[in-house]
C-alpha cells in the first residue's frame, strides 16, 4: 500500500499541488484525471521522485527507497533514437538495478510481453507512436516494480494504439499498482478502480468509480430523432424539460418521474418520426464535467 498524505508543490508563490491525500491498494489502478494545468504531471513527478515535495509525505509499506520500486512513463519518453528497443530495455533494467547477467534476458521478457519481440532489434527511431509506447511500457516494468506510474499513457496514440496499450495495461493490472493521468475519460472508465478528481491542484473527488457514479449520477430518457430540427420540435412541444444535442433530445429522470410508459404516451401522439428512446447514465466525462464544474 502506498500512502500519500498532504502532498503539495508550490511553484513560484503558488500552490500547483494542493494537499493532495490519498492511497494506492495494492494490485489496484488509479486514474488522476483533470484538464490542462490541474497538476497531474507534477503529482506524478513527485511521487517518481522527480521533484521535491514542498510539502508532505510519500510511503510505501516496507520500503526506504520508494524509487527502486516505481517504473514510470513518462507523458513525453525519450528514447535514445541510436539504440535498438532490445538495447534501450536492457540499458533501463541495469540502471533500474536489474544484474547485468539478467538483464538483457529480462529485456526480452518485457518486449515479448508488449508485442515487440519482432521488432526488438530495430532502432527506436524507426518505432511508430504506439511501438514507442509499448516500448515505454517495457522499460517501465522490465525492473519488475511494485507501482507502475504512466503519465498519459494513451493520450496521443490513435484508436488502434489507445487500445493495445489499453489491453497491455489491464494485464498488467492484475500483478502491479498502476497510477496513471489521463483526460480520456472512457479509458479510465474501462480500466480503473479508483478516480481521482483534480482541479487546480485540488482533489475535488475521489473514490471508485461505483461510488463516484452513486454520488454524481442521474438517469435520463435519450430519444433519437430523425433530424435536430424534429428533435428542436418536440422540445418546444413537450410538456416535460427536455435538452436537445443534434438530433436527440434528453429528458431527465426526477425521483422515478416520467415513467418510461408516462413518456411513450407523450410520444405516441405526437407527429414525429422516432427511431430509438432509451435510459441512459451518465458518460464518465459528464460527471467529470459536472464535478470539475462546481
Ligand atoms: N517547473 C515549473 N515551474 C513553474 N510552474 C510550473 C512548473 N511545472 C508546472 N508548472 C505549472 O504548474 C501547473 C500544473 O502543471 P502540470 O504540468 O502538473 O499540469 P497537468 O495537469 O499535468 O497538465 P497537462 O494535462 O497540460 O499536462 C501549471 O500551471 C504549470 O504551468
Amino acid at each position: 500500500m502506498i500512502r500519500i498524505e498532504h502532498l503539495t508543490k508550490v511553484f513560484s508563490g503558488e500552490k500547483v499541488v494542493n494537499d493532495l491525500s490519498f492511497v494506492l491498494k495494492a494490485g489496484t489502478s488509479t486514474a488522476l484525471i483533470g484538464p490542462n494545468g490541474a497538476g497531474k504531471t507534477t503529482t506524478l513527478s513527485m511521487l517518481t521522485g522527480l521533484l521535491k515535495p514542498t510539502n508532505g509525505s510519500i510511503r510505501m509499506n516496507d520500503t526506504q527507497d520508494i524509487r527502486k520500486e516505481i517504473g514510470f512513463l513518462p507523458q513525453y519518453p525519450n528514447f535514445y533514437p541510436w539504440l535498438t528497443a532490445l538495447e534501450f530495455t536492457e540499458m533501463t533494467g541495469k540502471l533500474n538495478g536489474v544484474p547485468s547477467r539478467d538483464a538483457k534476458k529480462q529485456a526480452e521478457r518485457v518486449l515479448d510481453f508488449v508485442g515487440l519481440t519482432n521488432d526488438r532489434l530495430k532502432k527506436t527511431s524507426t518505432f511508430s507512436g504506439g511501438m514507442k509506447q509499448r516500448l515505454g511500457i517495457a522499460q517501465a516494468i522490465v525492473h519488475k516494480p511494485k507501482l507502475l506510474i504512466l503519465d498519459e499513457p494513451v493520450s496521443a496514440l490513435d484508436p488502434v494504439g489507445r487500445r493495445e496499450v489499453i489491453n497491455l495495461l489491464k494485464q498488467l493490472q492484475q500483478h502491479s499498482t498502476i497510477l496513471y493521468s489521463t483526460h480520456i475519460l472512457n479509458d479510465a472508465e474501462e480500466m480503473t478502480d479508483q478516480l481521482l478528481f483534480l482541479k487546480k491542484g485540488k482533489l475535488v473527488e475521489q473514490g471508485s468509480l461505483k461510488d463516484i457514479r452513486t454520488k454524481f449520477d442521474s438517469f435520463r430518457y435519450k430519444i433519437q430523432f430523425t433530424s435536430k430540427e424534429e428533435a428542436s420540435l418536440f422540445a418546444t412541444q413537450s410538456q416535460l424539460p427536455t435538452t436537445v444535442e443534434e438530433s436527440y433530445a434528453f429528458i431527465e429522470i426526477k425521483d422515478g418521474y416520467p415513467t418510461m410508459q408516462e413518456l411513450m404516451s407523450q410520444l405516441i401522439v405526437m407527429p414525429f418520426s422516432i427511431l430509438k428512446v432509451e435510459r441512459v447514465t451518465m458518460t464518465l466525462e459528464e460527471i467529470f464535467m459536472k464535478v470539475v464544474g462546481q
